[in-house]
């Protein structure tokens, strides 16, 4: 339960995991505790293949950083040029290229640059996946924009151009009755984590059909460099029910199934028939639904979340990210966090994420004020939710299942003289919020009139995220914010933005509110628990640890979130948050040779140790040929 006291438990157990793991990186390597020392990656690699087929093989392939013994050794001597680099000359020479074009790009447009930066990255992605991860993470800040939000938005929508080779599965609704003997075809013999969509809303920008797999691909980027999850045990799925999108209907060159989506119980059997079957061979897989349209992920993520080990990115990780950035905007107003009961909220947008946002800030409301059933519905009454049509109100027909807890009752308008459908400047004019948080998908939709009546807030220091993605779909610009409502405001966007010089000394801190600070510590802290569900208890776990890992004189300063250079540690902290739920829940069944027991016996400090230690690093590994 939330009070001052679990507030102040969890910052202090931050700052000792934090001592403690600058002694634990020192103590790696020397003999710490038997279960828990081996290093993810220290293992010579075993492999079946020898001469150019290693070459052609992006798991394996080191390239010119073969040694000559290396050479020698698996019938590789004569294909690379004769000088042996360190993988260290291999990235100064990657990156000069790269940089070649950043040069080029200063004065120029962004997107085409963006694009090309992506297509140098996924080329080294094809044939060399070490390599590859060691620039992505030793630059995450740099390149993660381009990986992921927002330059895979415009990958996603160029696909159908860019794909050369593939990445991921594949299944179909051709594949009816199949999929338990094509999911063989995947090389892999153990897969750790699947991220799988149906393309139906891939981040704001609608339908793209079977173009999606881009998103996939993106945020497995994330749970290799973020969360250091082998890269030979990640699989990126898409599965093709068709599209509505009419643009893709028409294209001749379209990759996917030219028919309108599946819908009903033919949709639902197609992905019960891809969970049956991934299961199956990999029963320890963890399954991150992503990009849903907003009907089928609630009904999919009720559907399975008892049975499987799986979570939905945009309703489960997105509603911890917001939580620990509301928090933070309680704590950047000089208030303890157990006052966010009494923060006024309007949400403008009631999709997956707005809904999934709404839930979860009601129950952390409701369990810091009494945690009781009185506490839950007084919670209801701090938020306000305008969708494509306005003010949620009791009286709108039809009204969505999902809003229905949050529409607001015709007599608690009558006062503020607003309305069902009533507009979101009015509402913000009426309500004065402290916070206006945007998971909309509409660019601009907190407009120099909204951000005006804003400054009508009761609060010192108002809070806005504009969470759309990608960057064009942002509610608002912080350069907008900050323009309107002057330096005392707390700024949070999905996609990435520069901070604003505010011209008198001081700068206005733009936060990344992105669900990439949770979904990696999630699913590793799941995958090593060994839990066999992911339960609210360690989403909330997650969402807390990320709240309480920025400090206070960070959140003073405008700061609520991490930076993303900080991605690693993080996702480190958040996933031995999970683990230590996980065994506190009694779900913890262990990984490898970490039992169930041996689990329980842990100290906090030693679950990071053996967090720390099962994450993969891009260390090109020693290779011993076996014959098959
Ligand atoms: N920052 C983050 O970590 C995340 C951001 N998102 C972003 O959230 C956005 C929405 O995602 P979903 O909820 O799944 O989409 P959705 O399409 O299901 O929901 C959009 C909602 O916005 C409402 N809306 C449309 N026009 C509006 C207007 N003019 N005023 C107010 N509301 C309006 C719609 O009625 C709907 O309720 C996307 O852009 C996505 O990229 C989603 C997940 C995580
Ligand atoms: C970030 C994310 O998951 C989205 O925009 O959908
Ligand atoms: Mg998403």
């Amino acid at each position: 339960m939330w009070n001052a006291n679990s507030q102040l438990r969890l910052c202090s157990s931050i700052l000792r995991q934090r001592i403690k793991q600058q002694q634990q990186e020192f103590l790696i390597g020397t003999s710490i505790r038997r279960s828990f020392t081996t290093t993810e990656g220290s293992r010579p690699t075993i492999i079946h293949k020898r001469s150019i087929d290693i070459l052609h093989d992006p798991w394996f392939n080191k390239g010119t950083a073969f040694s000559m013994t290396e050479r020698d050794r698996l019938d590789l001597r004569g294909l690379l040029p004769p000088n042996v680099m360190s993988s260290q000359q291999q990235i100064e020479r990657f990156m000069a290229d790269l940089k070649r074009l950043e040069e080029q790009a200063r004065d120029g447009p962004n997107d085409p640059y963006a694009l090309a930066k992506w297509r140098i990255l996924n080329r080294l992605h094809d044939r060399n996946e070490t390599m590859y991860y060691k620039v992505l993470i030793d630059n995450i800040a740099e390149y993660a924009p381009i990986v992921y939000t927002p330059t895979v938005g415009l990958v996603c929508q160029n696909y159908s151009g860019l794909f050369r080779r593939p990445r991921g599965m594949y299944f179909s609704a051709q594949d009816r009755g199949e999929m338990m003997s094509m999911v063989y075809n995947w090389p892999a013999e153990q897969v750790d984590m699947i991220v799988v969509t149906d393309g139906s809303r891939i981040l704001g920008l609608g339908d793209l059909g079977v173009q999606g797999i881009g998103i996939s691909i993106g945020k497995l980027d994330l749970y290799v460099a973020a969360a250091g999850i082998n890269p030979q045990r990640v699989l990126p799925v898409m599965i093709d029910v068709g599209t509505n999108n009419e643009k893709l209907l028409k294209d001749p060159l379209y990759l996917g199934l030219q028919q309108n989506r599946l819908e009903g119980e033919e949709y639902i059997s197609i992905i019960d028939e891809f969970m049956e079957a991934v299961f199956t061979r990999w029963p320890h897989v963890i399954v991150q639904f992503e990009d849903f349209q907003t009907k089928w992920a609630f009904k999919l993520l009720q559907r399975y979340r008892n049975t499987y080990r799986m979570f939905n990115d945009d309703v489960q990780g997105t509603a911890g990210v917001a939580i620990a950035g509301l928090l933070g905007a309680v704590r950047a107003q000089g208030k303890p966090m157990t006052e966010f009961p009494k923060q006024k909220i309007v949400v403008a947008g009631a999709g997956s994420a707005g809904i999934g946002v709404l839930n979860a800030a009601r129950q952390t409301m409701s369990r810091m004020s009494g945690n009781n059933e009185a506490s839950f519905e007084s919670s209801r009454s701090q938020f306000w939710v305008v969708d494509a049509n306005g003010l949620i109100a009791e009286d709108r027909p039809n009204i969505d299942p999902d809003a229905l807890p949050f529409a607001r009752t015709v007599k608690e308008l009558g006062p503020l003289g607003l309305q069902s459908g009533s507009s979101l400047v009015d509402v913000v004019r009426q309500v004065k919020p402290d916070v206006l948080l945007g998971l909309s998908a509409v660019g601009g939709l907190f407009s120099t009139e909204v951000l005006e009546a804003l400054k009508g807030s009761t609060s010192s220091r108002p809070a806005i995220f504009a969470m759309s993605n990608p960057t064009k779909n942002a509610e608002c610009t912080p350069d907008e914010a900050f323009a309107v409502l002057g330096g005392d405001i707390i700024f949070a966007s999905g996609s990435p933005f520069k901070d604003v010089d505010l011209g008198d000394g001081r700068i206005g801190h733009c936060n990344q509110g992105n669900n990439m600070y949770l979904f990696p510590g999630i699913g590793l802290g799941t995958l090593l628990s060994g839990s066999r569900i992911v339960s609210d208890g360690m989403l909330q776990a997650a969402a807390e640890c990320l709240a309480a890992y920025i400090t206070e004189k960070e959140v003073l300063n405008g700061t609520i979130f991490p930076c993303v250079s900080s991605i690693r540690d993080i996702t480190k902290q958040v996933a031995a948050a999970v683990v230590k739920e996980a065994i506190e829940e009694d779900l913890a069944e262990g990984y490898r040779d970490m039992d169930a027991r041996e689990l329980q016996k842990l100290s906090q400090e030693e679950i990071l140790t053996y967090v720390q230690n099962n994450m993969w690093s891009p260390q090109y590994p020693t290779m011993v040929y076996k014959k098959d």
